[in-house]
């Protein structure tokens, strides 16, 4: 199934989180199910915090590039529109909060499982649940922005 980030284009497909042409970044991809967002990473064993469990700025990541790209398939949802219609919709992270409820074992895959819950002009605020090995180990809630055209001084490709 084509995830969100296959439709970015590739001018804004070098994010860490979500580009899907930075080498080096994890490259999340994320799909609806039904009314919720779905992204699924299986963390390394170099992105420990203590061993046996997940680095919290892992998943802060994650949870911030789920929850952007979440934003943006709100957003074209909502107008009726195809993914990567023109012209395009890009979100950027106005605010990003983690609750850590518990550790969170590095024990083969994480599900990110996200709901719209307000779209309100250029905002969308998104919430995740972060679920490893069946139980829901931390939340995200984050302040997602529709990018402006002169975001950070440039012109938005
Ligand atoms: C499917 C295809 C999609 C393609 C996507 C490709 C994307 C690829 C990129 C992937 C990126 C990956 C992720 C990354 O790493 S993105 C990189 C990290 N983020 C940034 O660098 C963003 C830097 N900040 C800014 O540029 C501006 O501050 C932004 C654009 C965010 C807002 O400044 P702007 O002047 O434009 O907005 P506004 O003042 O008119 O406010 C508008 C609304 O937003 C609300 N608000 C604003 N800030 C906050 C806040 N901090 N907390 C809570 N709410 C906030 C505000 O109250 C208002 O709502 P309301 O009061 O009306 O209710």
């Amino acid at each position: 199934m084509e995830a969100f980030q296959d439709h970015y284009d590739d001018a804004v497909a070098h994010c860490y989180g979500c580009g899907r042409n930075n080498e080096h970044g994890h490259q999340i991809k994320t799909c609806w199910e039904g009314e919720e967002t779905v992204t699924r990473f299986t963390p390394e064993p170099y992105h420990t915090a203590i061993p046996g469990f997940v680095y919290g700025g892992l998943i802060a990541s994650l949870v911030d590039c789920h929850s952007t790209g979440s934003a943006a398939a709100a957003m074209y949802r909502q107008q009726n529109r195809e993914l990567g219609s023109q012209p395009p919709m890009r979100f950027v992270t106005g605010s990003l909060h983690v609750d850590y409820l518990k550790p969170t074992p590095l024990d083969g895959a994480l599900e990110l499982r996200g709901r719209i819950v307000e779209i309100k002009g250029r905002k969308v605020v998104v919430e995740t649940d972060v679920i490893a090995c069946g139980e829901v180990t931390a939340r995200g809630r984050v302040v997602a922005v529709q990018m402006p055209a002169d975001f950070g001084g440039a012109k938005a490709a």
